[in-house]
């Protein structure tokens, strides 16, 4: 079924049917846009093992008609967990606030559902390699394709945003991790609060840590956590005497990851932009702000960013068009820059180990709800 729009006349092109460029195309096409999203992959999908969403992007998926089914096969874990060296430090609930663990394959097939509904046209296989600020964009095929809007949404090494030579400061942390999806292993995990997140550290006699985020019944997401500088620690395909003589309790699913194909260290990276618009180019998700994921925000704050840009160029008149483009990036920004800012510093000090790190200043973008019309009267009213 495709839902009927009533056509607004305008075009966008998008670069990347990542979870940023997939949120953006579907919030325009709901609003009257044609859209064609170009993906550089031959397939569709995404890699990777799972993910934390929270309430702004959860909101972003009920407002682009990707909820129902983004929920489905997916979960609310009762407590999130934090241990140090085996012993508990914290349980925390979030006082109810909406959030979600689920596969990274699972929130991407929901995301592509929902822009298929919404009509738009996304070809894989093409590769935008240039954007214009004056609106268009140029493919690896030669072809050049003109646009009210072009969204650069082609991840942390963007073309979009390199080729229009956007000033940008680039920096590496020191530790990175492995990430895996494995079977849950309930029965053979023993006794315990298996679905609860864990996120479990160990800090001497050196850093190793695994966060264990069960996803649904069946499928478990685990990352390992070494520094890049752990030889040992950082090796793929990991090495099982070490991870499981750190992490004994979690024996079962450590042997399924050390028999996974393809396992690769990422090591955490952050972007910041001195701008994230130029003329009719808007960068967004990890082109313009890729973060450390210590508070689990990267893509929260790439739907958040992607829904308010679709929402700022629909009302934008056409002769005020660049200025809504800055006026959007004044609006959103803020926040996205405090997360991103709060990420790397947990990231450089490890201190998520302390536990109960998720109070109102680090949920400050959880909270936030993108698609509510009142929220800038809400933060002007909490600014006063
Ligand atoms: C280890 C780790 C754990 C994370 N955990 C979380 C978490 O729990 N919660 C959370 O919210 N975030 C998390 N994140 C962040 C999140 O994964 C990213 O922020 C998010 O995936 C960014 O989405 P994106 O669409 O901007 O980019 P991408 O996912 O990188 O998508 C970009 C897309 O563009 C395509 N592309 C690239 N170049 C071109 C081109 N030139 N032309 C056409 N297509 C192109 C790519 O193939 C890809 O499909 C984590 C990140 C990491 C590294
Ligand atoms: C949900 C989440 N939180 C924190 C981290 C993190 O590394 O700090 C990672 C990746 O390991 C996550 O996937």
């Amino acid at each position: 079924m495709t839902l009927t729009t009533s056509n607004n006349g305008r075009h966008a092109e998008v670069a990347g049917a990542g979870f940023a460029g997939l949120t953006a195309a579907t919030a325009l096409a709901r609003r009257g846009w044609t859209v064609c999203v170009h993906e550089k992959g031959e397939d569709l999908r995404e890699q990777g093992a799972g993910i934390v969403l929270w309430h702004n992007s959860i909101k972003v998926l009920e407002a682009i008609g990707a909820y129902t089914e983004a929920m489905s096969d997916s979960m609310t874990p009762p407590y999130y967990e934090t241990r140090v060296h085996g012993s508990p430090v914290s349980h925390e609930h979030f006082d109810g606030l909406p959030w979600r663990t689920m596969t990274r394959p699972h929130l991407h097939r929901s995301l592509l559902s929902a822009a298929l509904e919404a009509g738009v046209e996304i070809r894989s296989g093409s590769e935008v390699v240039s954007a214009d600020p004056a609106g268009s964009i140029t493919l690896a095929s030669g072809e050049t394709r003109t646009a009210d809007l072009v969204v650069g949404a082609d991840g942390v090494r963007s073309k979009v945003r390199d080729s229009i030579g956007f000033e940008q400061e680039r920096w590496k942390s020191g530790d990175g991790i492995i990430r895996f999806l494995v079977p849950r292993h309930k029965d053979e995990l023993g006794p315990g609060e298996w679905d609860n997140v864990i996120d479990f550290w160990n800090l001497e006699p050196r850093y190793l840590r695994v966060l264990y985020v069960p996803c649904n019944e069946r499928e478990l997401y685990i990352a390992l956590g070494a520094p890049r500088s752990d030889e040992q620690g950082s090796r793929t395909p990991v090495d099982l005497d070490l991870w499981t003589s750190a992490f004994p309790e979690l024996t079962p699913v450590l042997k399924s990851a050390a028999v996974a194909e393809d396992a690769r260290y990422y090591g955490y990276q952050t972007t910041v932009l001195q701008r994230w618009t130029r003329g009719r180019v808007a960068l967004v998700g990890d082109s313009a702000h890729a973060m450390c994921p210590a508070l689990a925000q990267g893509a929260g704050t790439a739907m958040a960013n992607a829904y308010t840009l679709a929402e700022a160029a629909t009302g934008a008149l056409h002769a005020g068009f660049e200025h809504a483009l800055e006026e959007w990036e004044r609006r959103e920004r803020p926040i996205t820059d405090r997360c991103q800012q709060r990420s790397a510093d947990y990231a450089a000090t490890r201190g998520m180990a302390e536990g109960n790190q998720f109070g109102p200043e680090n949920l400050e973008a959880a909270v936030y709800d993108p698609t509510s019309l009142l929220r800038h009267a809400d933060a002007s009213r909490m600014e006063r």
